[in-house]
C-alpha cells in the first residue's frame, strides 16, 4: 500500500519520517514555497526543526500527484478539514482515508469520520490518535497508538506500525475520535491550573473531573468505555495535561498567567470546547469544564471567575 500524508505541519512531518523506514512515503505540503524549501533543505524548517527528511520521503506541493497512494493520511488542523474534504473530494473519494487530527468540527459539531464519509462517501475512514508528540515520534522514540477502523484494520495496522510507532486497532472510531479532541480541552484546563499558580493537586482533581465529562459525552454518542480508558482518552489525557511539550497545555498556561500566546500556534482545544459545549447542550450532558474553558477562550471570563464557579458547584456522590 503506498502511503501520503496531506499536510505538511508538525504532526504530518513526523509520521512521514517514522513511515519511510518501512517503505516510499509521499508529503505534500500545501504550499509550493514550504515544498521546494523542504526538498531543499531535507527538514521541514517551519513546523519541525531539527528533523532530517530521509531520502525515502518525497516531498510536493502536487495534489494529483500525492493523492495516487491508496493510504491518504490527512494531518491538517481539524477546523480546515471540511473545506479540505469539499474541496478535494473527487480525489480523495475511493481511498483510505486516515485522519490525524484531534478535535470536533464547530461548524457541524462533527468529527473526523462523519466529515471524511459525508464528502466522500466512497473513501474507507480511519482515525490515528493516541500520545504522541510530533518531535518524539521524529526522533524515533517508542510511541503507541491508536488506530480505529470499520475497514482493513489488520493490513492498514501493519501498513503504518514501524519498529518504534506501535498501532493498537479497534472499530471504535467514536470513541477514539472523541477521546482525542476532548482531553485537549481538558488539557487547557489543565495549563490555566498551573498558570493560575493553584498546584498540582489541583491539576489532578481536574483531570479527573475532566476525564469524568469526557467520559460522559463520549459514552453518550456511542463510544465504548474501554475506548476512552484507553491510549486514545486515558493515555492522550495524562501526556497532554503534564507536558509542556503540549501546545494547548501552554495556551492554558498563559490564559491562567495572563500571558501573551502566538496566535499562529495550532491550539485544537480552542474550537474544540465551543463545539463540545454545544454537543453537551444538545444531548443534555453537563460539561462545566469544558463550558468554562469556552468561556476563557471567548474571553467572556476571567480565570478567577471560571475558578470560583467551578468550586462552589453544589456538593455531590463522585
Ligand atoms: N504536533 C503534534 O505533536 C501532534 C500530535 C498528534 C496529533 N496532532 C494533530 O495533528 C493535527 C495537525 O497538527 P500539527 O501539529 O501538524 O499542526 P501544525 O501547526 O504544525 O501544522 C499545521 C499544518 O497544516 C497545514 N494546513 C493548514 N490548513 C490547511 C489546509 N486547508 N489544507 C492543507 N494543509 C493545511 C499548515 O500549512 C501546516 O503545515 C492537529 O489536529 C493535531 O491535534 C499533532
Ligand atoms: O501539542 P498538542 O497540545 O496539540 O498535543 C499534541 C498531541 O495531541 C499529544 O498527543
Amino acid at each position: 500500500m503506498k502511503i501520503a500524508v496531506l499536510g505538511a505541519g508538525a504532526f504530518g512531518t513526523a509520521l512521514a519520517i517514522s513511515l519511510s523506514q518501512t517503505g516510499p512515503v509521499a508529503l505534500w505540503a500545501r504550499e509550493a514555497s514550504h515544498a521546494a524549501e523542504m526538498a531543499a533543505r531535507r527538514e521541514n524548517a517551519r513546523r519541525l526543526p531539527g528533523a532530517s527528511l530521509p531520502e525515502a520521503l518525497s516531498i510536493s506541493s502536487d495534489l494529483a500527484r500525492a493523492s495516487a497512494a491508496e493510504v491518504l493520511l490527512l494531518a491538517m488542523p481539524m477546523q480546515q478539514m471540511g473545506a479540505f474534504l469539499a474541496a478535494h473530494r473527487t480525489r480523495l473519494d475511493g481511498k483510505i482515508l486516515v485522519s490525524c487530527s484531534k478535535g470536533i468540527d464547530l461548524a457541524t459539531g462533527q468529527g473526523p469520520v462523519a466529515l471524511i464519509e459525508a464528502a466522500c462517501p466512497g473513501a474507507r475512514a480511519a482515525v490515528l490518535t493516541g500520545p504522541s508528540f510530533a518531535a518524539d515520534i521524529a526522533r524515533g522514540l517508542p510511541t503507541a497508538l491508536t488506530l480505529a477502523t470499520r475497514a482493513d484494520a489488520p493490513n492498514l495496522q501493519a501498513r503504518l506500525s514501524t519498529p518504534t510507532l506501535r498501532l493498537y486497532r479497534t472499530t471504535d472510531t467514536v470513541g477514539a475520535e472523541l477521546g482525542g479532541a476532548l482531553k485537549n480541552v481538558i488539557a487547557i484546563a489543565a495549563g490555566v491550573v498551573i498558570g493560575a499558580k493553584l498546584g498540582d493537586s489541583a491539576r489532578a482533581a481536574l483531570m479527573t473531573r475532566g476525564f469524568a465529562e469526557m467520559s460522559r459525552l463520549a459514552l453518550k454518542l456511542g463510544a465504548r468505555p474501554e475506548t476512552l480508558a484507553g491510549l486514545s482518552g486515558f493515555g492522550d489525557l495524562v501526556l497532554t495535561c503534564t507536558s509542556a511539550q503540549s501546545r494547548n497545555f501552554r495556551f492554558g498556561q498563559a490564559l491562567g498567567s495572563d500571558t501573551a500566546f502566538d496566535a499562529a500556534i495550532t491550539v485544537e482545544g480552542a474550537a474544540t470546547a465551543r463545539a463540545a459545549m454545544e454537543l453537551g447542550l444538545r444531548h443534555g450532558i453537563e460539561m462545566p469544564i469544558t463550558a468554562m474553558i469556552a468561556a476563557l477562550v471567548g474571553r467572556e471570563l476571567s480565570v478567577s471567575d471560571a475558578v470560583s464557579a467551578l468550586l462552589s458547584r453544589p456538593l455531590k456522590e463522585e
